[in-house]
């Protein structure tokens, strides 16, 4: 799956590059710009918001799966955007693995109290 989205960073680099914006979505949000696509992303964030909501209350499953999608999607275009991809993402979640949160918390804590101190 992690070579899915190595693929679409490539390609998501490329229609930053390259590609018209007549005939590619991705490179029409690059050239609307940021603003657009930080529109997107908070459109989309809502969306999976409201579709997680329907599930609770017995709705359709599928629905959400694909507004998540639509999210991540435009999160890379947003990435993509700004220099960064998918790679960049994976990497801080490999990072955080295994580490609890709570933990990872309570360390935080720790050391913003030690450098009050300080
Ligand atoms: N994964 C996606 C993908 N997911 C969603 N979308 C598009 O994201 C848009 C989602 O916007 P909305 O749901 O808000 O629908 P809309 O009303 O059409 O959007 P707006 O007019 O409001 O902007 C739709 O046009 C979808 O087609 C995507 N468009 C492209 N990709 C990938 O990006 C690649 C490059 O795409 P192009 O640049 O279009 O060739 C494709 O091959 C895919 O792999």
């Amino acid at each position: 799956m992690s070579d899915l989205l190595r693929e679409l960073d490539a390609v998501l680099e490329e229609r930053k590059n390259t590609a018209d914006a007549e005939g590619s979505y991705v490179a029409s949000l690059h050239r609307k710009g940021l603003n657009k696509i930080l529109e997107k992303v908070g459109e989309e964030a809502t969306e999976v918001i409201l579709a997680a909501k329907d599930v609770e209350h017995g709705g359709d499953r599928q629905a959400m799966i694909a507004e998540t999608a639509d999210l991540w999607f435009h999160s890379l275009v947003m990435l993509s955007h700004l220099g960064a991809d998918s790679q960049d993402v994976l990497r801080e979640l490999g990072r955080r693995f295994g580490l609890s949160g709570l933990e990872e918390k309570a360390a935080r804590t720790a050391k913003q109290e030690q450098g009050q101190k300080q």
